[in-house]
């Protein structure tokens, strides 16, 4: 909660004048009793009009003043909700952008969704009640018992008894309500990660007729997500009821002894009544409880889930010794390294050495799971490696800081994203400076050029959600196209030329050469393969072979046989 409270420091100027407007509200609620009490003894009972009258207008005034003080109290408390929520989304937005993979698989995507939104939404509700009623009601309340021992000890005694019997399980409800909400915001959690992998597995669920399945595993959720609100706001709705019934019979109790002290003189009708008036003040205070354990039970709850974000020690950081200046050449080594993910025990990649020299390019060839794409994300150091070192140009990958490595290697990624808006700016996206120039002869390098052009907008055709309107190869080359853009010194594939013919293909890689980059080509085709300078052979997470294509015909039995399988027993 602190750290979560402590991005209210930018508002304390306003939180201070929200604070003392509502002490000016308190203040006259205190006050207003006593004047009470005032008109009715030395008013009403003596038949004295004037003082009904100047005590009565101060009534008047204060109200005014209470009431045009609320008002102001409510616009700043509102200020600063708002700007804070603002703050905060953008600390959690910076903090989850600076995340590596491996800290992306600790939260999945919806609840990383409900953290931003209905999570700060909560945070957001309980600044603007602590602003506004939360700190006023528990002042009220020991102010306003104070006040009543001011006014008659006897007839205030009656608040030793229930206000603290009412404190204490307020309290307790709070506690109670407290994990009850933070299981109302997992259940939120699941309802927005069906709604996503629905929203964004429409095409295959249509396909398969699994619409029915669907529904039902969304019922499922928002039936939870709507029996956990309800116990928890079963939970905090039995406050008011309790409440009012103790300070009922408060109220009886102090009008039945009040009743005998007048009568025995030792005290008097407007003492009575400003007793009572400060107990149904105390009372309606303590009401307002129900809404702000409420509010600070939620808040409190989704306070600790946004902390567990913005307190995340992102693993791959910076090395303060990070050197800025790496040549920029091209050369990748890899010298005995290991890896496996952080949330699994199994090695993926098994003391793997190689160099490949600046320019060259190498296809990467293994059976599925071999540990390809692994290989493949160490390079801008998407993960670590447990044991060993990446080198880019004779520096290990750690000693370079992130955006200058990033900045000169370009990664396709085996699923294709593409993101809403044109043709031209889906490709810009590896090179916001590039001119339109560069951006076609990026897509004319990746073979999309022609495709492109018979789009009725050319360029400017505009991309549905996710690349709905273009086909399986016309979104790899695109994306090609949005690495060549970038002018890379390194260019990671993916898997990327899968979905496309062989001539396309054939095309894409002569082009490739036009790129003087250090290239690693993931593929599953030999021809594919054999355009490379070196080709790795990778099974179960070990460098089983490394040569060309003729040298691994020699000496590797696995590869002879992918060759056989994929041309026949006579190889090529
Ligand atoms: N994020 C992850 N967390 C844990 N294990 C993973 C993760 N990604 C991949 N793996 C595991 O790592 C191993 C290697 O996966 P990798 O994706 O590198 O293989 P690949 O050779 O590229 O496979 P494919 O040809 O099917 O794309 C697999 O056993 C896979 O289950």
């Amino acid at each position: 909660m602190q750290q979560v409270l402590s991005y209210l420091k930018p508002y304390r100027k306003w939180m201070i004048i929200a604070w003392s407007l509502m002490f000016i509200e308190l203040l006259v609620e205190l006050w207003q009793p006593l004047l009470m009490e005032k008109i009715i003894d030395n008013g009403i009972m003596t038949k004295n009009l004037s003082v009904v009258w100047t005590w009565g207008a101060v009534m008047l005034g204060t109200s005014l003043l209470a009431f045009a003080s609320g008002i102001a109290n409510s616009f700043a408390a509102a200020y600063v909700g708002q700007e804070y929520g603002f703050l905060l989304r953008k600390h959690l937005f910076e903090k989850i952008q600076s995340f590596s993979f491996a800290d992306f698989e600790r939260f999945p995507t919806a609840s990383l969704i409900t953290r931003m939104t209905n999570d700060v939404t909560q945070i957001q509700n309980m600044v603007f009640m602590s602003l506004r009623i939360a700190l006023r009601a528990p002042l009220l309340v020991l102010f306003g018992v104070v006040m009543s021992f001011v006014v008659h000890v006897q007839l205030a005694l009656v608040f030793a008894v229930t206000v603290p019997i009412l404190v204490a399980f307020l309290l307790w409800m709070m506690t109670k309500a407290t994990a009850s909400f933070s299981i109302v915001q997992q259940a939120l959690d699941r309802v927005n990660r069906v709604m996503r992998e629905n929203l964004a597995g429409m095409r295959l669920i249509k396909a398969w007729m699994r619409g029915t399945y669907e529904q039902q595993r969304f019922m499922k959720a928002n039936e939870t997500l709507m029996e956990r609100t309800i116990s928890a706001l079963r939970l905090v709705e039995t406050i008011t009821p309790v409440l009012l019934f103790i300070m009922n019979m408060a109220i009886i109790v102090i009008l039945f002894v009040g009743r005998i002290d007048v009568q025995l003189g030792s005290a008097t009708a407007g003492q009575v009544v400003a007793i009572v008036n400060y107990t149904t003040r105390i009372t309606s205070a303590l009401s307002m409880f129900t809404f702000i354990t409420m509010a600070f039970s939620r808040a409190k709850a989704s306070a600790g889930r946004v902390a567990d974000v913005l307190s995340v020690k992102v693993d791959i950081e910076d090395d303060q010794q990070a050197s800025e200046k790496v040549s920029g050449q091209g050369e990748v080594r890899f010298e005995h390294v290991s890896f496996r993910y952080p949330n699994s025990h199994a090695l993926v990649l098994k003391d793997i050495s190689f160099v490949v020299h600046p320019h060259e390019t190498v296809a990467i060839l293994g059976a599925t799971g071999s540990g390809k794409s692994s290989l493949l994300q160490l390079i801008p150091r998407l993960y670590d490696p447990i044991d060993g070192r990446v080198m880019v140009d004779g520096v290990d990958v750690r000693q370079i800081k992130q955006e200058q490595l990033r900045a000169f290697i370009r990664f396709v990624p085996q699923e294709v994203l593409l993101f809403s808006g044109t043709i031209a700016e889906n490709i810009r996206f590896g090179n916001e400076r590039a001119s339109m120039e560069e951006i076609i002869q990026a897509a004319k390098h990746a073979q999309i050029h022609d495709t492109i052009m018979k789009f009725p907008n050319g360029y400017d055709t505009v991309i549905g959600q996710k690349g709905v309107n273009l086909s399986g190869g016309q979104k790899q080359r695109l994306s090609i196209a949005r690495a060549l853009v970038g002018m890379p010194k390194i260019l990671l594939l993916d898997d990327s030329t899968s979905a496309l013919d062989l001539k396309t293909e054939a095309k894409l890689l002569r082009a490739l050469k036009e790129y003087t980059c250090t290239t690693f080509i993931v593929t599953q085709k030999i021809q594919t393969a054999m355009e490379a300078d070196t080709i790795f052979l990778l099974d179960d997470g070990k460098l089983l072979a490394k040569g060309s294509h003729d040298e691994l015909l020699e000496k590797s039995e696995l590869y002879r046989k992918i060759v056989e399988s994929q041309f026949g027993k006579k190889g090529t």
